[in-house]
């Protein structure tokens, strides 16, 4: 089992990735997104999996979301929708808007029950590490939503991009909420498993992303690169 990293200690090292240790905010997003799609690829393919619905948040775990939706079309999957309720403040996040335009990727405000019903893989990249709860309106009502298709179809896979939203990051779900109902199929931790994610069920599939720390920075830091294989940007932990 890996070391998690916490929720204050995560933010720590983002801030010094983009510090010290030379990395912009669109690497760092770009390379995560790469690992999240690679991820999915892996565990649920285009061919018994064609569509699939990112629902994105107003911060980066939100634009790690926006990045992999375009690299999953690349990669094959049929339809890909987005769904972005609360645009983010950063520019940045528009002209990723923008490459999905090339790619006929559809982007909407509101989750609707058709895009839902046709889609057999949601990715959930509404919150990540900065994520202090509850979930407020639209998301609560959105993480309703996603939980009541799985209870129809439990063939269709729910997977969440870092943490399962909702969930404190440190803690895991929230008592008397929305959240006590969520487990995903699949967890993609980026950079290192954050402490809720000993909270997921041993048959929640848990991958690791985020491909870009060295062996020594990682130590300095009390956490563990894992042995990535070749060219892969993530690896399953379990
Ligand atoms: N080092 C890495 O591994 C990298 C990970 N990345 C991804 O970035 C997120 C963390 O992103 P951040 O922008 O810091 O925050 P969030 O996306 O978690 O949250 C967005 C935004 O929302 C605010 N917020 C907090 N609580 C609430 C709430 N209850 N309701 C509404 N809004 C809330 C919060 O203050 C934030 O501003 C990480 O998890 C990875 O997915 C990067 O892509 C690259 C490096
Ligand atoms: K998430």
């Amino acid at each position: 089992m890996m070391k998690p990293l916490s929720a204050k200690t995560a933010a720590e090292l983002d801030a010094s990735l983009m510090s010290t240790l030379g990395y912009t905010l669109e690497q760092l997003m770009e390379l995560a997104g790469l690992s999240v799609a690679q991820s999915i690829y892996k565990e649920y393919n285009p061919i018994n999996y064609p569509n699939a619905t990112i629902i994105c948040g107003p911060g980066n775990n939100g634009g790690d979301g926006l990045v992999a939706a375009r690299h999953l079309k690349l990669f094959g999957y049929e339809k890909i929708n987005v769904i972005y309720p609360i645009k983010g403040k950063n520019p940045f996040y528009d002209k990723l808007i923008t490459q999905l335009k090339m790619f006929n990727i559809e982007v909407n405000d509101k989750l609707n029950n058709e895009i839902l019903n046709n889609s057999n893989l949601i990715i959930d990249s509404m919150f990540g590490f900065s994520f202090h709860p509850p979930l407020r309106d639209p998301f609560d009502s959105i993480l309703s939503t996603i939980i009541k298709s799985k209870n129809e179809n439990n063939d269709r896979k729910i997977i969440a991009v870092d943490i399962p939203s909702g969930w404190d990051v440190d803690d895991g779900p929230i008592k008397d909420s929305i959240t006590e109902n969520y487990m995903p199929d699949m967890l993609i931790s980026l950079t290192a498993p954050k402490p809720c994610s000993l909270k997921i069920s041993p048959i929640t599939n848990h991958y690791l992303g985020g491909r870009f720390i060295s062996k020594n920075i990682a130590d300095k830091w009390g956490f563990e690169v894992p042995n990535y294989k070749g060219v892969d940007q993530c690896i399953k932990l379990n």
